[in-house]
């Protein structure tokens, strides 16, 4: 720890495969939008990598598949529609908190953190699943990727939410399970953990750029504790 850095105050915390393992909810939603497409059914192991930079390119990564970038762009819109119908009526069905999700928050708010939510998945779908998974109630703010004009990895999610704190950015963590989420608290200018068990992008998480790569949650909390001790 090096002399004079801040307490740390506030986390903001990434959804999709940091706080809930949604791939599988993901595949019931594509492949109820590709059947209406005519198109067969794809797996887990396919969609996985293709989380965490949010719907649009979701989908259009999805129709690649099977279309060149012509015909993605044709079948787009309906696609999208059909999309979002199916996820809206399935959301939340199979998908489960990782291990040390809940005792996590419960911990970082006994540090006395604020939590904020940051998520590249639509807010309309945000919502209905933190309530569904009891985690709602755990967040002061909650942003999805269509709340603001631009999305992680950009910084303006993170930014906006040091704002609405009141704090400086070497003030809040990011906690997430992609170099998404590294480069916008990078740009930020806020630490960043990483968990290990989710998706970023198909890649190693020991790729990410970040200030530490922690098993859960509850692990983060043990971590910014440490830290702040440091500061002190
Ligand atoms: O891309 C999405 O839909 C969600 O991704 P995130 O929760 O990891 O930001
Ligand atoms: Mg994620």
């Amino acid at each position: 720890m090096h002399a004079g850095a801040a307490a740390i105050r506030a986390a903001i915390i990434d959804l999709d495969g940091t706080m809930l393992d949604t791939v599988p909810d993901f595949e019931l939603a594509l492949n109820g939008m590709r059947a209406e497409l005519g198109l067969a059914p794809i797996t887990q192991g396919q969609i996985k990598p293709m989380v965490g930079k949010g719907s649009e390119k979701l989908i259009r990564d999805v129709l690649s598949l099977d279309f060149d970038p012509p015909r993605v762009d044709q079948h787009f819109v309906c696609a999208m529609a059909a999309y979002q119908r199916h996820y809206l009526a399935i959301n939340g069905q199979r998908s489960t908190l990782y291990a040390g999700v809940l005792e996590g928050l419960a911990a970082l708010r006994d540090l006395g953190l604020r939590l904020a939510c940051v998520t590249n998945k639509p807010i309309a779908f945000t919502r209905p699943l933190l309530a569904q998974k009891g985690l709602a109630p755990w967040f002061d703010l909650v942003y999805g990727g269509d709340s603001l004009p631009r999305k992680k990895p950009d910084p303006l999610p993170l930014l906006q939410v040091c704002r609405d704190f009141g704090l400086d950015p070497a003030q809040v963590v990011a906690i997430g399970d992609s170099s998404n989420d590294a480069e916008a608290a990078r740009a930020a200018g806020c630490f960043v953990l990483t968990v290990p068990y989710g998706y970023n992008h198909g890649k190693p998480v020991q790729e990410v750029n970040s200030d530490g790569i922690v098993n859960s949650l509850l692990d983060a909390a043990n971590w910014i504790q440490a830290h702040n001790r440091a500061t002190n």
